[in-house]
């Protein structure tokens, strides 16, 4: 069953801007993209700074509109929603961020923070309210007392982990992480990884991941889809990309990651000769 569907997906910023500066030609953020995710899929979105993951994310979960194109959820087409109309599929959509600190009230205690889409979406008794964050917050690995911490109280890892259990508060099926882990350490973000595939066994939810790190999605994630230029230039699962990516650019990603294993680097050093030639 088809969850989410992407077709024929185009941005283009500054296009207002043109009338007013001559010479402005505007930026081709996502540009002709199209693919669709399967339920309980995880997908890795891998690119380059600047290729349009972020752009991405934000047109599939309705914060922002295509210039063209269409965004469909369940097979109901969302792209003309209005604002308030996007609310009954907010709930199964959610997002965790690269920093999850700056999208957090600071005024607002963990306790808060993970009740609040819960108070969005209608649930006002306080003891219900404070059943469900425990919940939550047990979970994603945090600790009952964490419930009263603000967030800067928080170790990095333990923010991350709020964001966490804010997205999986309403109880979504998909989560857009966007490069989620990028500023922690490795033993951490090995921690994180595992807890993600956790909660998706617990709670059945599907996964768009973006990083621009190769390394990260290919045990992760069921298939991985390289962007380039705002477009996706290659989908396949994520062990096959490692060893024999088709696309130049895939190539040049897969260069940055080291490689654990010497056959492997003996096979890559041959594939980036004949991408060199
Ligand atoms: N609001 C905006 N107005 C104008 N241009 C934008 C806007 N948002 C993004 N862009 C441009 O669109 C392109 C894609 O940006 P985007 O943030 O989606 O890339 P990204 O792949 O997520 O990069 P990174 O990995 O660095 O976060 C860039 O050239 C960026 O400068």
């Amino acid at each position: 069953m088809k969850l989410l569907e992407a077709v024929s997906l185009n941005k283009r910023y500054g296009m207002e801007r043109r009338w007013f500066t001559p010479g402005v030609r505007g930026v081709q953020a996502v540009n002709n993209l199209s693919f669709s995710l399967e339920s309980g899929e995880t997908l890795g979105l891998v690119g380059e700074s600047g290729c349009g993951k972020s752009t991405l994310a934000r047109l599939l979960l309705g914060l922002e509109k295509p210039s063209s194109g269409r965004v469909l959820y369940r097979s109901e087409d969302y792209t003309d929603w209005s604002f308030s109309k996007m609310r009954t599929i907010r709930n199964r959509m959610q997002m965790v961020f690269q920093n999850s600190l700056a999208s957090f009230n600071p005024l607002f205690t963990v306790e808060q923070i993970i009740g609040e889409p819960l108070r969005n979406y209608g649930e006002r008794k306080a003891q219900t309210l404070r059943v469900m964050v425990e919940d939550t917050l047990e979970r994603v690995g945090l600790e009952r007392q964490h419930i009263h911490r603000y967030p800067h109280e928080l170790s990095g890892g333990q923010q991350q982990r709020v964001g966490i259990a804010r997205a999986i508060a309403l109880r979504p099926e998909l989560i857009i992480c966007d490069e989620p882990f990028s500023s922690l350490d490795v033993t951490l973000r090995k921690q994180m990884m595992d807890l993600l595939q956790e909660l998706k066994r617990e709670l059945g939810l599907s996964y768009i991941f973006i990083t621009h790190d190769l390394s990260v999605v290919n045990r992760f994630c069921d298939s991985v889809a390289v962007m380039y230029q705002g477009g996706i230039v290659e989908r396949q699962t994520g062990e096959h990309i490692m060893q024999h990516a088709d696309h130049p650019h895939t190539r040049r990603l897969l260069s940055a990651v080291p490689v654990q294993d010497p056959r492997l680097r003996g096979h890559r050093i041959s594939r980036e000769k004949e991408y060199r030639e």
